[in-house]
């Protein structure tokens, strides 16, 4: 008998705190049973390319960022990207998949993704094949979690960023523009601006109303305020307006990537108000380096809940953090829809009575 792991979706840190804390608390349960780790997300599952995870394998992993297994966020085995004939094709490989699985006696497959990656894992459990999700993003929209893990890191950087922003923004009375991930979902945007005192927060749950946004640094500047600091996601967009596309990843199931609001409102406030502005894109750093403790703590918490979810009999389930505790929710739930921020959340009330602007008034 074997368990499988894989890591999907984009990387963020704390992936490689769950693989330890997975493989650490399985072998204390089943020391003579073994884990295999699947190599580049579902790829590996596909090709089958894997590793055997030992626990000495996971030595020194918890600060560590990325992912050692490897990660992909365009494989998906029910629309496998394939050349016929010249012409891009997407083919279900799915019962290579299963195929592989059983070469290697897989009982069960923990998959740590987010809503791509735990779709996927949610089309394989329809098909019989065991799972257990554990929800990475940086996103943090996933439903059912009040969490993912990753989070709290990407909000960290964005932070350090907007920071450092501040002191330049203030010597060159400059508007400076930040812009962080966030495709649908303005988590990172709202969290790190009320973090690092933006004064302006843009995200894509609240379409932004050009005059409004210029209002408000006109407003500062009258005050004497010569400077201003905007968090913009990548997903914002002015009412009306789209969403900008910087690439199209044609192989991928989810094929667009987002870009370039940031250099738009830059240049917008700048004609609006007569200041300088700057825009400063974050992009994979939000991504990179190791997990804060909040992250290293919180993966080895799913990690360890996973094993315990499954020596417990449960599948397709993902574990998740409600009420402060871990616990394990049917799949489905985290995937029926994306946690987008709420627009009468308190932490929105609590920016807009410190004077934030979101464009909308
Ligand atoms: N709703 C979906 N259903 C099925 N597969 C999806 C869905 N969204 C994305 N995918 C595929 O799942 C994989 C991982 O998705 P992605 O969004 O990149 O990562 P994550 O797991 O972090 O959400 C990619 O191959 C993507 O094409
Ligand atoms: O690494 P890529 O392919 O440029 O993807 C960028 C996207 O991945 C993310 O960082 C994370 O998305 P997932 O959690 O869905 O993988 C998004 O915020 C961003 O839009
Ligand atoms: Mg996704």
């Amino acid at each position: 008998m074997a368990i499988g792991i894989l890591t999907g979706g984009g990387d963020c840190p704390g992936l490689n705190a769950v693989i330890r804390a997975l493989v650490k608390s399985f072998y204390q349960k089943l020391p003579g049973e073994k884990v295999i780790g699947f190599l580049d997300g579902f790829r590996g599952l596909i090709d089958n390319k894997s590793v055997n995870l030992k626990t000495q394998d996971v030595v020194g992993l918890l600060p560590k960022g990325g992912t050692i297994l490897g990660t992909s966020n365009r494989d998906n085995p029910f629309k496998f990207p394939v050349m016929v004939n010249g012409k891009l094709e997407f083919q279900d490989v799915s019962d290579t998949v299963i195929a592989n699985l059983q070469k290697h006696n897989i009982e069960v497959l923990f998959v740590i993704g987010g809503d791509g990656s735990l779709s996927i894992a949610h089309e394989l459990s329809l098909k019989g094949v065991k799972v257990i999700g554990i929800p990475k993003t940086i996103d943090n929209d996933l439903e059912a979690t009040e969490f993912t893990f990753g989070f709290d890191s990407a909000v960290r950087t964005a932070t350090k960023a907007l920071d450092m922003l501040h002191t330049t923004a203030e010597s060159h009375h400059r508007i400076m523009v930040l812009e962080v991930m966030g495709r649908y979902a303005g988590w990172i945007a709202l969290y790190s601006g009320l973090a690092g005192g933006a004064d302006v927060i843009l995200i894509p749950e609240i379409p932004f109303n050009w005059e409004s946004v210029c209002r408000k640094i006109q407003k500062r500047k009258a005050e004497g305020k010569h400077f201003s600091i905007v968090v913009v996601a990548e997903g914002a967009h002015a009412q009306g307006g789209e969403r900008i596309v910087a690439k199209y990843i044609k192989e991928s199931t989810d094929p667009v990537r987002l870009g370039g609001i940031g250099q738009v409102v830059a240049e917008h406030l700048s004609n609006c108000t007569g200041l300088e502005s700057r825009v400063t894109v974050l992009g994979h750093l939000q991504r990179g380096g190791g997990p804060t403790p909040f992250d290293r703590i919180l993966a080895t918490r799913f990690g360890v809940a996973a094993v315990n979810a499954w020596l417990a009999g449960k599948y397709n389930v993902m574990v998740a953090l409600q009420g402060g505790k871990i616990t394990a929710v049917p799949i489905s739930e985290g995937i029926k829809k994306l946690k987008l921020v709420p627009l009468d959340s308190e932490i929105i009330m609590t920016a807009k009575a410190t004077g934030i602007s979101f464009g909308d008034d």
